[in-house]
């Protein structure tokens, strides 16, 4: 929608197809949002058990490692942003290193 289009107090409000494409597109990413946030949950949990399993076996919270390969396979498939998305991930599940 460009400036021409913008309602105001005088003109009647036009919805045009730009307008649909955005409440389309913004629905839709609102929707994947939705779906991210519950797998992200979903990896917290699951990275919460793995470590309680390890500590009770005697071993440590964090595995450096696994780490390292986590942020190298966000990392081939993102680029960088993948990198800051591993390490979110990463201290969501664990807490600061
Ligand atoms: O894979 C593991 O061994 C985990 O403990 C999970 C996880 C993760 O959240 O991915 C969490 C802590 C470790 O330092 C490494 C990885």
């Amino acid at each position: 929608m460009n400036t021409a289009d913008t309602p105001t107090a005088d003109t009647p409000t036009v919805v045009t197809s730009d307008d649909d494409a955005v409440h389309c597109g913004r629905e839709r990413i609102d929707a994947l949002d939705a779906q991210i946030t519950a797998l992200v949950l979903s990896r917290v949990e699951a990275s919460r058990q793995i470590q309680a399993a390890r500590v009770a076996d005697g071993g440590r919270r964090v595995d450096l490692r696994r780490e390292t390969e986590i942020i190298g396979r966000y990392s081939a498939a993102l680029g960088r942003p993948g990198i800051a998305i591993a390490m979110a991930l990463l201290e969501l599940g664990r807490g600061r290193a």
